[in-house]
């Protein structure tokens, strides 16, 4: 791995702890002549957001990006390092942390290892879409959507380099790490859909919104709404509706090669379109989208082996049974020996 040249830093500056790590950031760049721009991705002082791509390029292009927040700070970073595929490093001020690597007393030792290639590349599948037509926010509507949160990201533009092809969509260029999320936009109007599997009618739904998250995204909205835990070491689509209003409302699990159709009804109200949580579309009825796993995967840098669970342990508060745990703390699982032939498959094996 090359040691990094540019970095882009992307930063929850609401928080004072954030602010205090952001400045450790900077100063280890400048230390080492390596330059450091911020990406204030609410705003490009001119009162409007731009796309992931000019964002990038507005940063020099960026080979690392560093952000410092929680979650949310760390997909807005994703976003930005997608179409330069840049490294992300996510550095923790925030709530949960699920997604981000180390906390913010430890970002110069994460730093230096990231500049001596001393990480692990956990490359995670990403999601993208089609739809039967550029998506547009109407006027008025983004007001009402904000809860307090940054201004609304512009609709996607069509994918560079890329005709619109009626029959298979228009490309939009989207990344998410997460889901792309359909909801329902007025309390009283449930989202109608027909749901296609690759491009075969699976069900029709009323409901208030319809995930598809990719494993990573299982842990998030999908995990709320009742779905499984997916390993983000499956290339996967995890289907799952919210509050649907019938009795088959399971989530259903789909290989990355299986893209979902979304059309919307003829009675359903208007719906959203959300992209990793930002408001990115809204859709009426006989429009469609389609999502499938992207090509493009994006790089997260670990300090160490990805612990998924230990992660869903710690970080979700998982409580063990009380039951079990009169008969005493179960003991550590830990053969010193290499792994038996019979058990290693090719390639990296799991936890
Ligand atoms: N009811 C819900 O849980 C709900 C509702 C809307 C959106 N979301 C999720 O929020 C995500 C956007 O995150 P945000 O921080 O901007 O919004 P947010 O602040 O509303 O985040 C929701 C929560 O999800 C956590 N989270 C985000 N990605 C995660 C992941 N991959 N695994 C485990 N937890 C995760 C965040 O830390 C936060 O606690 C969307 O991609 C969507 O999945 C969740
Ligand atoms: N750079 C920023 N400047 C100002 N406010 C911000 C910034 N980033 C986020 N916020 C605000 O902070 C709140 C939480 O944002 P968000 O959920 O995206 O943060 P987060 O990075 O996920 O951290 P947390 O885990 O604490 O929520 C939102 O109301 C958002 O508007």
């Amino acid at each position: 791995m090359v040691p990094i040249e540019r970095v882009g830093l992307v930063v929850h500056s609401g928080k004072d702890v954030a602010r205090a790590a952001a400045a450790e950031v900077r100063k280890w760049a400048a230390g080492r002549g390596i330059p450091c721009v911020d990406i204030d991705v609410w705003d490009d002082g001119q009162g409007h957001r731009l796309n992931a791509r000019e964002e990038a390029e507005r940063a020099g292009n960026p080979d690392l990006i560093v952000t410092v927040g929680g979650d949310g700070t760390f997909l807005r970073g994703v976003r930005v390092a997608g179409p330069v595929d840049a490294l992300v490093l996510g550095v923790n001020v925030g709530r949960v942390g699920f997604l981000t690597e180390v906390n913010a007393d430890d970002v110069v030792r994460a730093l230096d290892a990231v500049h001596r290639g001393d990480i692990h590349v956990d490359a995670r599948m990403t999601l993208t879409m089609r739809a039967s037509h550029p998506l547009e926010i109407p006027h008025g509507i983004e007001e009402m959507l904000r809860y307090g949160r940054g201004p609304v990201l512009p609709p996607p533009h069509v994918r560079p380099g890329m005709k619109s092809q009626v029959g298979w969509g228009v490309p939009l260029d989207v990344l998410a790490l997460n889901d792309i999320v359909v909801e329902k936009l007025a309390r009283d109007r449930q989202a109608s859909l027909a749901v296609y599997v690759g491009g075969k009618l699976f069900a029709s739904y009323s409901a208030d919104a319809l995930i598809v998250a990719s494993s990573t995204g299982s842990t998030a909205y999908s995990f709320a709404a009742g779905g499984p835990i997916v390993s983000p070491h499956l290339d996967a689509l995890v289907f799952t509706p919210v509050a649907a209003h019938m009795v088959f409302n399971r989530s259903v699990v789909l290989d990355k090669t299986q893209r979902i159709g979304l059309l919307v009804l003829e009675h359903s109200g208007d719906v959203a379109v959300s992209v990793d949580g930002q408001l990115r579309g809204v859709l009426a009825p006989g429009d469609w989208i389609s999502v499938y796993g992207s090509q493009r995967r994006s790089k997260l840098a670990r300090l160490s082996e990805p612990d998924f669970l230990g992660r869903v342990r710690d970080r979700f508060g998982l409580v063990d049974s009380a039951a079990a745990l009169a008969d005493g703390q179960p003991p550590a699982y830990a053969p010193n020996e290499p792994m038996p032939p019979d058990l290693a498959h090719p390639g990296p094996n799991g936890d």
